[in-house]
């Protein structure tokens, strides 16, 4: 059995209500989670366990809905980046997922009341949930980072992050287990922090130290995952760790793998915002060239499409790779 991998359980409930000295004990915990491994399991969130099992209801309810109603409400553009995605669209025909991404201010490609009763209107509700949630988080990460408690929300007033419900169907485990396949691949989330609930079917697996030895990251009930992505680990120099992480098969017998749904929200700074990497230390080198965040956050999801352009490759100053 795969080895498990050594995330922390942080209560946010101190961060919540208590004092400033409960909110710097929680912002001390944090930060040491997202500087090692890079991510945490976060408990008493402030976001009840019925509303997140409604969610996964209601994507059931949705993924099971026929393929071609689902792509009446199909995602073309990596600029606008909401709506449904079919298995196979994104990661090159080697993941083996279907989602569906709802935004902020604008979801045209959303079923409506009557397409889908409640779904609009719960999602949009979960959507201001976990905006709430990652806001504080991101606050809690300034107070640990001595930024200032506002430095977050002075570059995310206009923030659109993406609430993403995925689906991994029931599959053989051939089809998974095929050489480079997985249910999604091994990558790094690219805005500043992605929060992930995830159901108890399990499979999903960290790389902290990317030394390609992935170790489970367990569901653990009634918490939310919380990771660090590119642009956070950009903007504080390293110290603030995106791992790269992976869905693989569930540890279950049989050939036949269960299906498993999770749901991430994935937060990203104004589109305006030029990600600088933050020195605190005398003689600290940058480690990263500045970037402008839309231009990165529209250039990542085509390459997650596989709509770049050979125009697109290094703009933003990275590697094609
Ligand atoms: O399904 C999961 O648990 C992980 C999903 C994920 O990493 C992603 O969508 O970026
Ligand atoms: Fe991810």
């Amino acid at each position: 059995m795969k080895e498990t991998a050594k995330i922390a359980i942080i209560s946010f409930a101190p961060f919540i209500n208590g004092s400033d000295a409960d909110r710097r004990v929680v912002a001390k915990e944090l930060y040491e989670a997202f500087s090692t491994v890079g991510w945490v399991y976060l408990k008493d969130h402030g976001i009840p366990q019925t509303r997140v099992d409604e969610i996964f209801g209601l994507a059931k309810t949705f993924f099971e809905l026929p393929i071609e109603k689902k792509l009446e409400w199909r995602l073309d553009n990596p600029e606008v980046n909401q709506g449904y995605t079919a298995d196979g669209t994104e990661g090159a025909g080697v993941d083996h997922k279907e989602c569906y991404e709802h935004r902020r201010f604008s979801n045209d490609s959303c079923p409506t009341e009557s397409e889908l009763s409640s779904f609009k209107s719960t999602v949009d509700d979960f959507y201001n949930q976990c905006y709430v949630l990652g806001m504080s988080v991101l606050k809690c990460l300034a107070m640990a980072l001595e930024l200032g408690d506002n430095f977050f929300d002075n570059i995310t007033t206009k923030a659109d992050p993406q609430l993403r419900l995925v689906h991994y169907p029931s599959v053989h485990r051939s089809v998974i287990e095929q050489p480079g396949h997985a249910r999604i691949r091994p990558h790094t989330d690219f805005g500043l922090c992605t929060l992930l609930f995830q159901d108890q079917v399990g499979g999903l697996e960290v790389d902290p130290f990317h030394t390609g030895n992935f170790k489970a990251a367990v569901p653990v009930p009634g918490t939310v995952l919380i990771n660090i992505a590119d642009l956070m680990q950009r903007l504080t120099n390293d110290r603030c760790r995106s791992t790269l992480h992976r869905v693989v098969s569930p540890n279950v017998p049989g050939d036949i793998l269960p299906a498993r749904y999770s749901i991430p929200f994935f937060i990203h700074p104004d589109p305006e915002a030029m990600i600088d990497p933050l020195v605190k230390e005398e003689g600290e080198v940058k480690k990263y060239a500045v970037i402008n965040a839309g231009e990165w956050r529209t250039w990542n999801t085509a390459m997650n499409y596989d709509l770049p352009t050979a125009a697109d490759v290094g703009k933003v100053g990275i590697a094609a790779a």
